[in-house]
């Protein structure tokens, strides 16, 4: 069925990154707020500033997790031990919820200054399943996820969405578990050995491995092919419209309907 094996009646799909061209965004944003506690910290603490590296730590600790996980996990790494705080927090207090408050405020601000793109090969993939009658679903960590379905005008694709909102309404654990993709899979009514995951990170596709989906397709946007497959993916395309070009795909699609 359009690339993947005949058993597989439902789709879910990761966003930033695999949907939208977001992930950079995202990957931006971390490192501006990053970067700018982690000055400060080295001037307070008499340590060398050592920066975000915006693809092997992004990659590693923040890609696909929710925010406060991501920022948790960075700082770790770092050996960097702040308090939780909360959300009333102003951006920038140096606890958890306040510096990913401040992230989530760079993040909105660029992303209402570029605006939101969809990759064509995305848009033509969910046309042709929503043609065919497949049921799809939108599994993000971010808590923006239904803004940014929105501004790239793919809203209407999807039957289910699992957002940061409904995670944190429904106390699921975040990726890399896989507890966002078996709800996602449940409110579709699909059994997870016949639903598909699309996921472009490394936590994102070891979620897909986790709850023992049918098949986990890893979207490499950013040349980490082979730490994808080792994290889960069972097979991994650069785009989505790599799919619909494999024999025997034609007689399916009928045309791109956009
Ligand atoms: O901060 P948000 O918008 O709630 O998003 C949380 C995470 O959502 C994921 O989709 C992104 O891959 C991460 O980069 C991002 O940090």
């Amino acid at each position: 069925m359009l690339g993947l094996p005949d058993h597989i009646r439902g789709f879910l799909f990761d966003l930033d990154g695999v949907l939208t061209r977001t992930a950079e965004v995202h990957a931006a944003a971390w490192k501006d707020m990053f970067d700018g506690f982690l000055r400060a910290y080295a001037t307070r603490t008499g340590t060398e500033f050592v920066p975000f590296d915006p693809v092997a730590e992004y990659d590693r600790y923040v890609d696909g997790r929710p925010r406060l996980d991501g920022t948790r996990a960075f700082l770790e790494s770092r050996g960097i031990r702040l308090p939780e705080g909360s959300p009333q927090d102003p951006p920038g207090t140096e606890t958890i919820h306040g510096l990913s408050t401040a992230k989530n405020e760079i993040v909105l601000r660029m992303i209402k200054e570029r605006g939101v793109d969809a990759y064509p090969g995305s848009v033509t993939y969910l046309h042709r399943l929503r043609r065919l009658g497949l049921p799809r679903a939108v599994v993000s960590s971010s808590a923006n996820a239904r803004d940014v379905l929105h501004a790239a005008g793919i809203a209407d694709l999807f039957e289910v969405v699992v957002d940061g909102v409904v995670t944190a309404e429904q106390h699921l654990a975040g990726k890399p578990a896989p507890d966002t993709y078996l709800a996602a899979a449940r409110m579709l009514g699909v059994p997870a050995e016949h639903a598909a995951v699309f996921e472009d990170a490394l936590a994102g596709v070891a979620s897909g491995r986790a709850g023992g989906f049918g098949t986990v397709v890893g979207v490499d946007r950013v040349g980490q092919a082979d730490e994808l497959r080792a994290h889960g993916a069972d097979i991994v395309v650069k785009d989505l419209s790599e799919l619909l070009e494999l024999p025997g795909q034609q007689g399916e699609s009928g045309g791109d309907a956009q």
